[in-house]
């Protein structure tokens, strides 16, 4: 770890174009997987070059200066200049101001990426080590089978009930408009076992979500938090779900009732305007549709919002991230009565689930995703897994506590 109010190494970054295209999980390590992809298009990372740790109310400010510093003080040879090659970190920060869990960047020692048909491997290392350029990595055969159960963890399915009639009763109390509440699931992982078997299920099932491994955080998340690209910056807003119907013309109808629930366009409006509030500072032209449309996944349907727009302050992708989160999808409305109502009434505390998880590059572009669908493994092979639902006014705890039950379904089968 470095001190990250001080100095920072001067990082050595050569990057190189692959003249295969090779999977990626394969390549990472078995305990400790870094990737980051969807669609088949990605970065994986081996080693760790550079490990900054972050904790408390600034961390995400406290990272983004310190990227800065890291970034200017890196020697990079990179000839693709694509998002993703280059310098390099993964990051994985906590959901809130006051938790136990580490955010984390990390540069890994040796990237490999995959992107629009181009593929390339980035070697980085310190300038002690540069005698010694860090090593190719190989594919290793994926380790056997194994099956885990999650159980119920510290909020129970009869505790969340109970914890979302008191949301209920709050919100109709008109002490708060929208708060959204998770429970957690429990196991633990066998000794030797492979987590990228767990990685490769989930990018296998869920091939349009963001399949991400970052310092023990593992899941599949559909929503992005922000992404920067050259001067542009794009979110996709998440917040009303439904379940996928059992055949053709009842999933339509489940997709048509999400898209007209009342209910629902307004738990997702609140999740809208709270990212449209905290982006429109850092940009011009943001646009987004009139109306949500219907994002069908494999376990749901959830209401959409894509949203883009034109950066006007130099913002780089850490920079947002530490201004847009938590928004109203993973927190509530008004933020800070959620986050206390949070508090209260969860049992835990949620590490870095629905945090910001993704990558920046050295000029500060990089793509952020909310974490969710996903579990910590800890050192110790502590496995859990969290999943919220968004509480209105006019919620039911049996439906919402059936949407949490939906949201876990990637995380407990690719344990199991
Ligand atoms: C909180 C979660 O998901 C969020 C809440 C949603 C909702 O309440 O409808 C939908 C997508 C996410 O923004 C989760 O998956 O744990």
């Amino acid at each position: 770890m470095v001190d990250t109010g001080g100095q920072v190494p001067a990082l050595n970054v050569l990057t190189q174009p692959l003249d295969s295209i090779r999977p990626l999980v394969p390549l990472v390590d078995p305990r400790n997987p870094l990737v980051f992809s969807r669609r088949g298009q990605g970065i994986a990372g081996v080693g760790e070059a550079l490990r900054l740790e972050f904790t408390g109310p600034n961390r995400m400010v406290d990272a983004a200066a310190a990227w800065k510093r890291v970034a200017a003080a890196a020697t990079v040879e990179d000839p693709l200049g694509l998002p993703g090659t280059g310098l390099v970190a993964f990051g994985a920060f906590s959901f809130s101001d006051d938790s136990a869990a580490t955010s984390v960047l990390i540069v890994p020692s040796v990237v490999i990426g995959r992107r629009d048909g181009t593929s390339w491997i980035t070697r980085i290392s310190t300038g002690s080590t540069e005698a010694t350029p860090p090593k190719t990595p190989l594919s290793t055969p994926i380790g056997a089978e194994y099956r885990i159960s999650l159980r119920p963890g510290a909020l129970t399915p009869a505790g969340y009930l109970d914890a979302v009639n008191s949301a209920v009763g709050r919100i109709r109390a008109g002490d708060v408009s929208k708060v959204v509440l998770a429970r957690d699931l429990i196991g633990h992982l066998p000794i030797g076992a492979d987590l990228r078997l767990v990685v490769a299920e989930l990018a296998l099932g869920y091939p349009d979500c963001y399949t991400f491994a970052v310092d023990g955080l593992i899941g599949s998340s559909p929503e992005t938090l922000v992404r920067a690209d050259n001067g542009t910056v794009s979110a996709r807003v998440l917040a009303g779900s439904t379940a996928r119907g059992a055949d053709a013309l009842a999933d339509q109808e489940a997709a048509v009732a999400l898209a007209t629930s009342t209910k629902d366009q307004d738990e997702h409006e609140y999740a809208l305007q709270s990212l449209l509030t905290s982006l429109r500072p850092h940009s011009r032209n943001v646009t987004t549709s009139e109306l949500p449309f219907t994002l069908k996944l494999p376990n749901l349907w959830h209401l959409a919002s894509d949203v883009e727009g034109t950066l006007t302050d130099g913002s780089t992708s850490l920079d947002l991230i530490a201004a847009l989160h938590p928004t109203a999808a993973v927190a509530g409305t008004p933020t800070r009565t959620a986050l206390d109502l949070i508090s209260e009434l969860e049992p835990f505390d949620r590490g870095r689930y629905a945090g910001p998880v993704g990558w920046v590059g050295a000029d500060g572009d990089g793509e952020w995703a909310v974490a969710l669908r996903c579990a910590e493994v800890s050192v110790d092979g502590d496995i859990t897994a969290y999943a919220g639902a968004g509480i209105v006014a006019e919620s039911d705890a049996e439906m919402e506590l059936a949407e949490t039950k939906m949201k876990f379904r990637p995380v407990v089968e690719a344990f199991s």
